[in-house]
């Protein structure tokens, strides 16, 4: 018995209609005719859905495009904006040749699914997440920028006009403006089969997509997404120029006004950092065109040309700070009031952009760079370059003012990994300090981000270097270069995540002469009162500590001068004085007691060496009177002696007549001590003899020729003189 279907059964038993009865002659309906209509209502249905997904609620991951479709994707994806409140969801059933994109609403799916599951749906799986949290967590700026973007099919905003106000809007609110750089595909990564994986949308957005490992089969037809939104973003295909005028015109700007301002690359090993700064000789970087519109503006607005610019080129290269312009030995940084500096760095006065040129040129060629895996032309140091503009202007008002402003650029070495470069080598030791003074500078953006007070700035040398840009009174600037190769995906990530967190970063880039504005919001006032207080606070502390200092110095002082060396000194009167005035406190500032103090303790000093001095001579000189002394009185008693035998002697004394000395010698001791006036011939003994005189030499060159010859008493004893022992009597030697 032949089986009947359904349908047989169903005509059977249903009344027919008129037209039913009209084709009755018309065989039995196939059997799957009713799947077959539903078929077509479903296709109806999905028709119907993808003009919706049109619609620009509903667009595909920008990202997916980029798997088929290479340089089409950008204008598509331009087409449609992506709404983060979407997931999406692409067919696998033929990923290589065949594929359908579409969105469901994210709410349907928890949080962990959102990233981690896979949901099975026909033949279609949830293949990429178009909000991931980063997204979300992104700065309120970058999401206020996110909402001024024109909304799809209103009049066309022009992005690099809207970019000027908003750059200017944010460097006024001290923010870190974030960009980022895309660079073109490398051959090398097109020979290894490498893939696309960013895109930039709106020149602002960046879609990141994470292609499965090809040896994961777990997740092999599982895609990942991630959104970043920045200042501005650039495609491959913007020129050096473009990129100059949107990230750092403004700073040349800001410079010219007289604040600070710098700019630093940021990225993974060959990622375009040294192309973005120095470039080539047909493509100069932003160095070589900050430098010429520098020079270029300053000629323009100088008051009498009277300008000023220096110039440093520095690096650092395995923790050691090294002069690029007169390469030396390493220098050492210091801290003083400017900030940091490195001392002994050189300076050079440019007077016009080709000069500087040509540093930078000399520069370049004493930077440390050595080919790796990664980069071919890898910098494996930091290098900064520091412009400093002096000028005067002439004010509204019609006065002088003077600028001075200091601009730095800096080159930032590559993040990398080990494999990517070279293992047990140099370049491994190299690339650790790289990656170590990287990783210092990401605890400071976290730091500074998260509102810590202590900021590790100390870490490493370059975030010493980069105080000032992070955290001091500077406009900042950060490019982000990225490489598009899917083999860089994970540098790529780790880049943007820096670049997502340096946003949230706010400098203090004021005028010195610029008054705290007053923000609008209850919010901002209540912070900036906070701060204020906090600020306040500080001073407070430190105004104690300052004191303590005095008093402790005053305290000083006062001992110093009641100390017993002082007093000896015999001066009671002024040390009293000069201690009452110091415990009064009111006559002297503190910094003039302790220099009185200090005066007056060494002017008695100096007073007490002199008398002890002069005590010292005048011993010497009694010594030498008394041996005069001596000597004249045994020289009386000798005489006395000769006298009194000469007298005893009556007989003798006519006959001996004839012996006594002659005229002019010393005919007795009174008349010698009383007029000593040498005879010619002793004066030339005393003459030549002064110098070496055994008399002289005891003291100690204090004595001169002319000190012997006015002092009466100094006479040269006769005792002295040579061969006086010959002429003494045989008595008195026995
Ligand atoms: N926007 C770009 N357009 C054309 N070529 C580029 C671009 N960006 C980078 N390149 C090329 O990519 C290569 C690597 O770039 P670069 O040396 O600037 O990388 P890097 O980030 O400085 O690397 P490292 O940190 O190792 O020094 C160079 O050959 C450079 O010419």
């Amino acid at each position: 018995m032949p089986v009947s279907t359904r349908s047989q059964i169903f005509s059977r038993l249903e009344p027919r209609t008129k037209d039913q009865q009209e084709n009755s002659h018309m065989p039995l309906r196939n059997p799957h005719h009713g799947l077959k209509e539903k078929m077509k209502a479903l296709t109806l249905l999905y028709e119907q859905q993808k003009q919706a997904i049109k619609e620009p609620r509903f667009s595909t991951h920008p990202s997916v495009d980029l798997l088929s479709s290479g340089n089409t994707g950008e204008k598509r994806a331009k087409e449609s904006k992506p709404s983060i409140s979407h997931v999406m969801r692409e067919s696998t059933l033929n990923s290589s040749t065949q594929r359908r994109t579409y969105i469901m609403p994210l709410h349907s799916m928890t949080e962990d699914s959102k990233e981690n599951a896979v949901v099975a749906c026909g033949g279609d799986r949830i293949v990429g997440i178009l909000s991931p949290r980063k997204a979300n967590m992104s700065s309120k700026v970058a999401r206020k920028l996110s909402m001024v973007s024109e909304p799809c099919g209103s009049k066309k905003v022009d992005v690099g006009e809207l970019m000027t106000t908003k750059v200017k809007s944010t460097m006024e609110n001290g923010r870190i403006l974030v960009f980022v750089r895309l660079r073109p595909v490398a051959k090398k990564e097109r020979e290894a089969g490498s893939r696309c994986c960013v895109r930039i949308v709106n020149k602002r957005d960046v879609y990141l997509t994470e292609f499965a490992n090809e040896n994961d089969y777990l997740r092999l037809k599982r895609l990942r997404g991630r959104h970043f939104t920045f200042d501005a973003s650039f495609p491959d295909s913007t020129t050096q120029q473009e990129v100059y005028s949107k990230t750092t015109a403004g700073l040349v700007e800001a410079v010219l006004q007289g604040r600070n301002g710098s700019i630093f690359c940021y990225g993974a090993t060959g990622a375009g950092k040294t192309y973005t700064m120095l470039g080539t000789m047909d493509n100069p970087g932003v160095m070589v065109l900050a430098i010429k519109d520098l020079f270029s503006k300053i000629q323009q607005r100088s008051f009498d040309e009277n300008h000023t610019v220096h110039l440093s080129y520095l690096e650092v290269y395995n923790e050691t700070v090294r002069d690029l312009l007169s390469p030396g030995r390493p220098l050492v940084l210091r801290e003083d009031k400017q900030g940091i500096v490195a001392a002994g760095l050189t300076q050079y006065r440019a007077y016009s952009a080709e000069e500087v040129m040509a540093l930078l040129q000399q520069g370049n060629l004493n930077r440390t760079t050595e080919p790796t895996r990664a980069n071919e032309t890898s910098s494996r140091s930091h290098a900064i370059l520091q412009v400093v503009v002096e000028y005067q202007v002439k004010g509204a008002s019609g006065n002088v003012v003077n600028r001075v402003g200091k601009l730095s650029l800096v080159d930032l070495a590559g993040s990398e990994r080990a494999i990517a470069t070279d293992q047990r080598t140099l370049r491994s030791l190299e690339g650790a300090n790289i990656n170590r003074s990287l990783l210092a500078l990401s605890s400071c953006i976290n730091a500074l981000v998260e509102g810590k007070k202590h900021i590790p700035y100390r870490n490493s040398k370059l975030t010493q270097l980069l105080k000032d840009s992070l955290g001091g009174a500077c406009n900042t600037v950060m490019i982000a270069n990225i490489s598009p190769s899917s083999l860089s995906f994970g540098e790529t990530q780790n880049t943007l995540y820096w670049a997502d967190r340096a946003k949230e970063i706010r400098t203090k880039a004021c005028d010195a002469n610029e008054e705290t504005q007053i923000p609008d919001s209850e919010t901002d006032q209540a912070k900036l009162l906070l701060e204020l207080q906090k600020e306040n606070r500080e001073l407070r502390m430190q105004l104690a500590r300052q004191r303590q200092k005095i008093l402790t110095i005053q305290a000083k002082s006062i001992a110093a001068t009641s100390s017993p060396t002082n007093k000896s000194a015999g001066q009671p009167n002024e040390t009293h004085k000069l201690r009452s005035s110091l415990s009064v406190g009111n006559c002297f500032s503190p910094v003039s007691k302790t220099t009185v103090a200090n005066q007056t303790v060494k002017e008695l000093m100096k007073t007490i060496r002199s008398l002890e001095a002069e005590i010292q001579r005048m011993k010497k000189d009694h010594a030498l009177q008394i041996k005069h002394k001596d000597n004249f009185i045994h020289d009386l008693s000798l005489r006395g002696a000769e006298l009194a035998e000469k007298r005893g002697n009556g007989v003798k004394r006519n006959n001996s007549k004839a012996k006594e000395p002659p005229e002019g010698n010393l005919r007795s001791p009174a008349h010698r001590f009383l007029s000593p006036a040498p005879t010619a011939k002793k004066r030339r003994f005393w003459d030549i003899t002064t110098a070496n005189s055994p008399s002289v030499a005891p003291l100690t060159g204090r004595k001169t020729r002319s000190h012997f010859t006015t002092e009466p008493l100094g006479a040269p004893s006769m005792l002295l003189q040579p061969g006086f022992a010959c002429h003494r009597p045989e008595t008195l030697k026995r």
